[in-house]
């Protein structure tokens, strides 16, 4: 090889059926300049990356100005202690996490770039977690991913084939959940591998894998790799099994101790293990720190240092070395050397995506979807649907239970409500046999019992008692609702106050009035008392007065009561309440519905190895709006047909408008759900926030309690939550029969749409910027 060639990347060639000596391949990656040309050139190149987790005052250092080079068609091995930020590098690769400065070039773009993609099937992701779903077969997985990187069926089975093979995998048509914690591994690496990517990002794909199977996998990513097409990236805690690679990273303190081939590591350092030459590696780079040593004193001895005539070998100083972390690999400073685009290493081996930034224009977040991965995403959302039919069918049935609930439970009259009767017309006699007798007809004995007995009628059970302080004990002591006294000479005094008139004596007045104490400790069944008391009281003077051929009118309140414009003449709690309830019922399970199965995605990490595979976060809740949506017509067709068919609650509008405004709530609450579960990471989080929103928007929407009761200064804010304009609009669809065209019905349509528009854009721009 001469001089001009010599550090030249592999050309992809794909005429070029011969394999090249692996030693001949590792002269390649030897250390050239770096220039923005070169980084395009490379299948991974990370400049001056840093990346800190954590706040301000105390950041977590995870990458500090580290630099990469991956060469086109090199196995890369990614070597490091846990927790020394290996997954973090990965993942900013792959365009799921960005660096707090520094860049990153793949495949000859930038992660994130119109046109580079990365995401997107270029990339084969394999991330630590299973990130598989577990209710399907092996198959339906591979189906699933296959589709998402738009492979025909026919190919995948081919694939899947191969696949079992090459990885051991058991039956294609068993569980993902019923494998074993190591084949579930080797499950996810054939997910990565099904559609031949050129770039390999493998996080541990040996874990769990016994050391013949872990060499098969070896072999085959040598295969792969081997005519320059496939670039693979491996991290692994088994040091020694990345012998094979063409050039290991080894990672310490956010910076890479060494870029370089394991066996020139090998060499350099005297050592006959890769795990040797860490160690030695790691106390060179310590060496000179004024901070504490992580490495055992007794180590620090036993370790032979070569001697360090070559000063990049000296990483003591590493702090001060900008962007050159050493003579390794394509680790020099761009700025140390002019950008030389003439040099034959420039020359592209294949056309090179639009070198652009991240796009970050309004309509890249709408972008259009894509066919196959929609297919996919529904296939995979009803699939999950399929297997967990129980939850499903709970699902749909949970908002008919809470709709019966309400129907059954709610907004009726208390019925058997205890009254103590003190009643001193009664004697002795009779009060022990708890007797009051009746005097039909014009006739004004005993008019205390006839009044009782049009109280009886409106459910109210009486009971008598000899004394007024016995029948109010009864009440302080929480056995009866109210105490009744009824003077001895109760008839004869009621009878001669309607003839006297005006020059009524006040003796007979006190004697002719009917003495009440309530317990008005609860409100709803206090003011019902309050109410039939004296409704019963109006019926029975009625009856006395047409008994006696007198008009009735005259005994009435001189206030005629006519048929009311809109509802019923004693306006039940149902009616009010149905309406906020049924919009409620439908938004809150859509929350659940939608908030639970993206956060479940996320615990998972399919969400994030979706994404990887170029799916976008706009596609994910459109499949989901799909699929949740038909789940919702459901829920509400049920809820509607025992609102109104089976409790026939009140209906004066369009049907129509009711469903679709039931529609339009629930297609709101889903979008709601998204907005949770993009913002929170686990299931918990979820829950915590969906229920805290819940007690506000039931309080605030008007839906237990009318808006204009409120306190002046949540009267406004109220009517900006989702559900008061919607609530207000059903209730006047439902009670009122007004048409769309009323600015009261239709102001509700337009505010849940504006819900949606918001929540729906909220939970995209979560999903595009929430990276970490
Ligand atoms: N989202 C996050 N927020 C804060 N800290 C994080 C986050 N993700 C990772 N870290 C921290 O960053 C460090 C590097 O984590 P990372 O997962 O990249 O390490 P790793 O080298 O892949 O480890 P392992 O080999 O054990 O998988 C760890 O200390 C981890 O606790």
């Amino acid at each position: 090889m001469d001089a001009e060639t010599e550090g030249l990347p592999p050309v992809e060639n794909e005429n070029n059926s011969n394999p090249i000596d692996i030693h001949a391949r590792r002269k390649w990656f030897k250390s050239q300049q770096s220039t923005v040309a070169t980084r395009r050139q490379q299948a991974v190149c990370v400049r001056r990356a840093h990346k800190i987790y954590g706040t301000k005052k105390n950041p977590n250092v995870i990458l500090d100005g580290l630099n990469m080079t991956v060469p086109k068609g090199a196995i890369y091995g990614l070597l490091g202690a846990s927790g020394c930020g290996k997954t973090t590098l990965l993942s900013c690769i792959v365009g799921r996490r960005r660096l707090n400065s520094g860049e990153i070039w793949v495949l000859g773009g930038r992660p994130g770039s119109k046109g580079s993609g990365v995401p997107g099937p270029r990339i084969g992701y394999m991330p630590q977690e299973i990130a598989l779903y577990g209710e399907f077969t092996i198959r339906e997985t591979l189906i699933y991913f296959g589709w998402i990187y738009g492979m025909n069926t026919d190919d995948v089975d081919e694939k899947t084939d191969f696949l079992l093979k090459l990885l051991q995998l058991p039956n294609a048509s068993r569980f993902v959940k019923n494998l074993s914690g190591g084949q579930q591994r080797r499950m996810s690496l054939a997910a990565a591998l099904i559609h031949e990517p050129e770039l390999l990002i493998l996080d541990e794909p040996t874990v769990g894998v016994d050391p013949v199977l872990r060499q098969t996998i070896w072999d085959y990513l040598v295969d792969i790799t081997k005519f320059g097409k496939t670039t693979v990236i491996v991290t692994t805690h088994y040091i020694d099994e990345t012998r094979q690679a063409h050039m290991i990273g080894l990672m310490r303190g956010g910076k890479f101790l060494a870029e370089e081939s394991p066996d020139d590591l090998l060499r350099q350092y005297h050592a006959d293990s890769l795990e040797d030459v860490f160690l030695k590696l790691s106390v060179i780079q310590n060496m000179g720190k004024r901070r504490r040593s992580s490495i055992a004193k007794e180590v620090i001895d036993a370790v032979q240092l070569p001697a360090m005539t070559n000063p990049a070998l000296d990483l003591s100083h590493d702090d001060d070395n900008g962007e050159i972390s050493g003579e390794f690999g394509d680790n020099i400073s761009m700025s140390s050397r002019g950008p030389d685009l003439t040099s034959p290493h420039v020359v592209a081996a294949t056309p090179l995506p639009p070198e652009e930034e991240a796009s970050s224009s309004c309509s890249d977040y709408f972008k259009i979807l894509k066919s196959h991965h929609m297919k996919a995403l529904i296939w995979k959302n009803f699939l999950w649907m399929w297997r967990n039919v129980g939850v499903m069918c709970f699902v749909i049935g949970l908002p008919v239970c809470q709709t019966i609930l309400f129907c059954l439970a709610i907004g009726h009259d208390p019925t058997g409500l205890q009254i103590a009767v003190s009643n001193h017309e009664l004697s002795e006699n009779l009060l022990a046999q708890q007797k009051c007798p009746i005097y039909k007809g014009c006739n004004a004995t005993m008019l205390s019992c006839r009044y009782l007995e049009f109280l009886k009628n409106r459910s109210v059970v009486v009971t008598h008692y000899a004394t007024d302080e016995e029948a109010y004990d009864v009440v302080r002591r929480g056995k009866a609702w109210g105490a009744l006294v009824f003077a001895h000479n109760y008839s004869e005094s009621l009878v001669d106050r309607t003839e006297y008139g005006q020059s009524t004596p006040d003796s007979v007045i006190d004697a002719s009035e009917l003495n009440v104490k309530l317990d008005m400790s609860n409100q709803q069944i206090g003011t019902l008392l309050y109410r039939d008391i004296q409704y019963a009281y109006l019926d029975f003077i009625e009856n006395i007065l047409k008994e006696c051929d007198q008009d009735p009118a005259v005994g009435r309140i001189p206030i005629a009561w006519k048929d009311p414009i809109y509802g019923d003449r004693i306006p039940n709690f149902t009616d009010f309440a149905a309406p906020g309830v049924q919009l409620t019922i439908i938004f809150f399970l859509s929350v659940a519905l939608t908030s639970g199965a993206m956060v479940i995605e996320r615990n998972e990490g399919i969400l994030e190895r979706c994404l990887v595979s170029g799916v976008t976060g706009f596609e994910i809740l459109a499949s989901h709006v799909v699929t949740q949506f038909l789940v919702m017509c459901f829920q509400t067709t049920l809820v509607l047909i025992f609102s109104f068919s089976v409790f026939e609650l009140t209906l004066r509008g369009d049907l129509f408008w009711v469903i679709m405004l039931v529609l339009e709530t629930g297609l709101c609450g889903m979008c709601f759900g998204f907005v949770i579960s993009c913002a929170v990471d686990n299931e918990r989080s979820a829950t915590y926030l969906a229920l805290g929103s819940f007690l506000p928007i039931i309080m605030l929407c008007g839906i237990i309690w009318p808006i204009e009761g409120m306190h002046p200064l949540l009267k406004f804010p109220s009517f900006f939550l989702p559900l008061t304009l919607s609530t207000e609009s059903l209730r006047s669809i439902t009670q009122r029969g007004w048409p769309i065209e009323d600015p009261h019905v239709y102001i509700g349509f337009i505010s849940t749409g504006i819900w949606i528009l918001i929540f729906l854009t909220g939970s995209i721009l979560l999903l595009k910027f929430k990276k970490g």
